[in-house]
Parts: structure tokens; sequence; C-alpha cells
């Protein structure tokens, strides 16, 4: 074989698709490339031609290359098939999704993982926000490198622990001028690593901050994982409540089929510090709430738009850590609610694909 097939195998090897490659032929300085791109979307096949001419350009840019990117014909559904498998320890998976970008939906998750763990409760999160990773920013971690562990034999993962939280972000593998190698098809090969190929050990609740949308990503994950609920997050505005709802629709989907724990209403209204009993609707009002009756899903809170929830993420200490001040009580209220919606969901829909929470230590809504 010559040195330039080997080297540009090899390059597919390292990127991860080895296997999306159905031929290659090598002629002088010429690579003829045809790959089969999982996802039918054109957007997607646009991405991964881009990040293949970018990577040949960088480390082989003697290569002339010339790229056939067809796609695969999708499978048709079988429902019978049985989604994902469990992952061992974990009990119970919340995905946490906007329509929109920007509402909020990563800082939500951050302080959702801080109130859960301050209940008692042993919480993961994973970051697959594919597109803005900022969980190794808010958790302080920016830097970190997840080593691995041997276990049962196996080589695994070892998330980054921060406040008690166990972390894994794409954030901790990618620099921000690698991102956009990471998107699309190779992105949820990544995930996918991290789901599997990690050692979350015993966790009551693992968190999923997926990347804001309905796109590829969303449905490789719930194909991956048997995602216990989701919850949605949207501030009050028309546009990102028209995108709540098709977040609440893709869940609802009979080929996804992820029950909705409930809608959370971020920067609900603006108080200033100065003026704490003032509110200021500055995206509208209510617009979440009268959503989630619409669509007949529980509403489990509104957080208002304080400046100190973006100082605490900015500096990588969310506000729900604080003691017994306004903020953390919200998301306390907050986390609550998505327990009690759990557990509920846990009791009426089949546990097939979730297990059962067993462990409610300091959760006093449940206790009702
Ligand atoms: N309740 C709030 N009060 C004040 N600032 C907030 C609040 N919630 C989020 N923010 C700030 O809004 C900005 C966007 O938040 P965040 O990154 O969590 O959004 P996102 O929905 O995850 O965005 P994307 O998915 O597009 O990355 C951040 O600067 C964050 O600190």
């Amino acid at each position: 074989m010559s040195t330039l097939k080997n080297q540009a195998i090899a390059l597919l090897e390292e990127l991860g698709i080895e296997k999306w490659m159905k031929n290659i032929q090598v002629m002088g300085d010429e690579v003829i490339l045809d790959i089969v791109s999982h996802s039918p979307a054109m957007h997607e096949r646009k991405r991964l031609e881009q990040a293949l001419k970018a990577a040949f350009a960088e480390q082989l840019p003697q290569v002339n290359l010339k790229l056939n990117i067809s796609a695969e014909a999708p499978k048709p559904q079988d429902p019978n098939q049985i989604r994902g498998n469990d992952i061992p320890g974990v009990k119970n998976i919340i995905a946490i999704s906007s329509g929109k970008g920007g509402v909020g939906k990563s800082t939500v998750s951050a302080n959702l993982a801080i109130s859960l763990q301050k209940m008692g409760f042993k919480v993961g999160l994973l970051d697959a926000d594919i597109y803005g990773p900022s969980m190794p920013t808010m958790f302080d971690v920016e830097g970190a490198q997840p080593h691995s562990v041997q276990v049962d034999g196996k080589s695994k993962m070892k998330p980054i622990e921060s406040y008690g939280v166990k972390l894994l972000s794409i954030g901790f593998f990618a620099g921000t001028d690698q991102a956009v190698v990471w998107r699309g098809p190779m992105a949820s090969k990544a995930l996918q690593q991290m789901i599997r190929d990690a050692h979350w050990g015993e966790l009551d609740f693992l968190l999923v901050d997926l990347p804001p949308g309905t796109g590829d990503i969303h449905l490789s994950i719930v194909q991956q994982i048997p995602i216990t609920g989701a919850v949605i997050v949207s501030t009050p505005q028309h546009i990102a409540l028209a995108d709540a709802r098709k977040g609440v629709s893709m869940f609802k989907m009979d080929a996804i089929n992820v029950p909705v724990l409930g809608i959370i209403e971020n920067m609900a209204y603006f108080t200033p510090a100065e003026l704490p009993e003032n509110k200021y609707y500055i995206f509208g009002q209510n617009g979440a709430k009268e959503l989630s009756e619409k669509l007949d899903v529980p509403f489990l809170g509104e957080i208002p738009l304080v400046q100190s929830i973006r100082e605490a993420a900015d500096v990588g200490r969310p506000a729900a850590l604080q003691e017994n001040s306004a903020v953390s009580a919200v998301y306390e209220k907050i986390t609550q609610n998505i327990v009690v919606s759990l557990v509920e969901r846990n009791d009426t829909l089949p546990p097939t694909e979730a297990v059962r929470i067993t462990n409610m230590a300091g959760c006093a809504a449940v206790k009702k």
C-alpha cells in the first residue's frame, strides 16, 4: 500500500470515521475518497466535508483531495426494538433541552445538578452541548483532563468531580479551535464514548445537557440511552416558546417516546438587586407556564433574570451553591418539582427503560 494511502487511512482513524470509508484510491498526489455518511441531512454531510477538508489541509497538505460523500439510507424503525441499554449503576437519566439557544439551559443544568447534590443525591452531569460546552467553565474545571481507570479489566474514562458532581464534557476533549471537527456525526461518536466508556459509578441522577434545537445529536442520544425524562427550558419570549413546543413534540414522537417531566421558565422576570420586590417582565409574562398548560405537561417553575446568576456561572461557582439565598431557594423548589414529576413518571409509566429512584434522602417535596 502506498505511504500516502496509509497516511490518509491513519488520519481517518484518528478522526474516528474509518468505518465510513467505502473506497480509497491514490493517484500521484490525488486521494479519491468515498465516504458514506450516517446522516441523510444535507447540512451534516456539508459539515463532514468541511471537517475532512480542514483535517487533510492541516495534516496532509500535499494531498489533492477528491471527496465523494453519499448518504446511507435510514433504516426503518422497528417499533418493538428496545432502545439503548441501561448505564450500569445509573438510576435515572434526565435530558435538559431547549428549543432555542441562549435561553439558559446550561446554567439551569448546572444549578439543578448542584441542588440535587445538596439534597443528598449522587449526581452526574454530561455536557452534550457540542456547539458550546460550558460546564468546564461553570464548574471551574477548565483545562481538566479526565484520567482513565481500569474497571473489570477495561479502560474507562473517570469523570472530573467538582462540588460533588461528576462531570464529563466535550469541552474537556476539544479545544475551541478544534470545535468544528467535533460537530455533526463525529460528535455522536464522542458522546457515545462519554456515555458508554465512562465510569460514572453509582448515580441517582445523570443530567444530560443537550445542545439547543431538535437535531441529529438528540436522536442519537435518545437512541443510545434510555432517558427517563426530559426537562425543557424556555424563556417567556414568543420565538423561544415556539421552539420549546417543537422540543416537547420531538420527545413525544412515537419513535422517541421520552416522557416530558415539565417546562422551566428561565429569565421569567428581571429583579434589580436594589429593588427585590420589583418585577419587570422583559421577555413577556407567563409564556412558558401557559405553554405547559396547553401541551399538558407539568410547569416546573420560574427562574428570574438575576445578575448574580450570570456572575456565579462566569466565575465557576453556580448560584445554587449559595446557602440560604433567594436564588438557591428558587433552584431548590424547581429541583423538588422535577423529582416529584419523575417519581410520578416512574410510578405511572412502565419502567422498561428506566429504573426507579430508591434514594429520596433530603427531598422534602417527595416526603409529602
Ligand atoms: N436566570 C438567569 N439570570 C441571569 N443570567 C442568566 C440566567 N440564566 C442564564 N443566564 C445567562 O445567560 C447566558 C446564556 O445562558 P446559557 O449559556 O446557560 O444558555 P444556553 O441555553 O445553554 O445556551 P446554548 O445552549 O446556546 O449554549 C449566560 O451568560 C448565562 O450566565
